[in-house]
C-alpha cells in the first residue's frame, strides 16, 4: 500500500533557499511520521541548520513547499508557525538562570505570556502538576528550587527541552542538543528523546554517531543542500556516498 503525502505530520517538497544565488538548500525533499525521530547529519555547510530555519519560519523559502499537518508553513510568520505547534530548540540554552527549574518551566507554559504576567498567575494545580511532570521526564524533579544558573550544562539543555515540551508541540526541532555534554548525559538525552515521541515527532540534527545510532529512526544525509542518502541508521551508514563526502573523514 502507497503512502499519500497527506499522511505525513511533515512534508517538505522542493524546499531551496538562495543567499545572493548561493543554494543554501536546493531542492530538498523529505517526509516525516507522527512518532518519528528523524536525524540529519552531513558535512558543515550541508544546510540542516538553514532548514529548521525554514520550517520554523526564520528564513523564507525561496521556492518550495513545507506541510505541517496539511498545513503550508512557508506563508506563515515565526510566532504563527510556533502557535501551529512546532517547537525548535537552538545550540544555546535560552533559560533564565535566576529563576528557579520550576519558575523556568512555569513561564513557558502555554497561558504565562510574559515573565510578569506569569508570575503573578495564581500558581493552581493544572500547572504545578503540569511542571512537575516535565521536570520527571527531563530529570530534574529534585531541582525544581535550584536558581537555573546552578544546572550543569547538559541539566540546562533538558531544561530548555521541558520548556518546549510544556508548551506540548506536535513536532519539536533540536539542533546539536548533546553537544558539550558527558557520556552519561547523552545516554540520558537518548532515553529523554525516546520518551517523548508519543503523538509528535522530533528532528535532531547531530554529529554525535553513537547519539544518532541510540535515537534515530530514520537518518537523512544532507551534502550541499540536497538529501545525499536516506533511510535506516544502519543503511545510512553503509551508503558508499555517505562514507565518501562524511563518515570517511
Ligand atoms: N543567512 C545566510 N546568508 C548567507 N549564507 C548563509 C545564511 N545562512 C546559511 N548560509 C550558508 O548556507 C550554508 C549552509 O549553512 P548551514 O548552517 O545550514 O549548514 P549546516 O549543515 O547546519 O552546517 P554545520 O554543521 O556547520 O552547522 C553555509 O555555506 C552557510 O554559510
Amino acid at each position: 500500500m502507497s503512502t499519500k503525502h497527506e499522511d505525513f505530520v511533515l512534508a517538505v517538497e522542493g524546499l531551496t533557499v538562495s543567499f545572493d544565488g548561493f543554494k543554501a538548500v536546493n531542492d530538498l525533499s523529505f517526509y516525516v511520521d507522527e512518532g518519528e525521530i528523524r536525524v540529519i547529519i552531513g558535512p558543515n555547510g550541508a544546510g540542516k541548520t538553514t532548514v529548521l530555519d525554514l520550517i520554523c519560519g526564520r528564513t523564507q523559502a525561496t521556492s518550495g513547499s513545507i506541510k505541517f499537518r496539511g498545513e503550508e508553513l512557508t506563508r506563515m510568520k515565526e510566532h504563527q508557525i510556533v502557535h501551529h505547534g512546532v517547537g525548535r530548540k537552538f545550540q544555546n540554552p535560552s533559560i533564565y538562570d535566576d529563576l528557579s527549574v520550576f519558575e523556568n518551566l512555569e513561564i513557558s507554559y502555554p497561558r504565562g505570556r510574559s515573565v510578569f504576567g506569569s508570575l503573578m498567575f495564581k500558581r493552581d494545580r493544572e500547572v504545578i502538576e503540569e511542571v512537575e511532570n516535565i521536570a520527571e521526564i527531563i530529570f530534574l524533579q529534585n531541582d525544581l528550587d535550584k536558581p537555573a544558573g546552578l544546572l550543569s550544562h547538559g541539566q540546562k539543555q533538558w531544561l530548555e527541552i521541558g520548556m518546549l515540551l510544556i508548551q506540548k508541540p506536535d513536532l519539536l526541532m533540536l539542533d546539536e542538543p548533546v553537544a558539550g555534554m558527558s557520556v552519561a548525559e547523552r545516554k540520558k538525552t537518548a532515553e529523554l528523546l525516546n520518551r517523548i515521541t508519543q503523538g509528535r515527532s522530533v528532528i535532531v540534527i547531530e554529529h554525535d554517531m553513537q547519539f544518532v545510532e541510540d535515537i534515530a529512526h530514520r537518518v537523512t544525509v544532507m551534502h550541499q543542500g540536497k538529501v545525499l542518502s536516506e533511510g535506516s541508521m544502519e543503511r545510512v551508514k553503509n551508503d558508499p556516498k555517505v562514507i565518501e563526502v562524511y563518515l570517511g573523514h
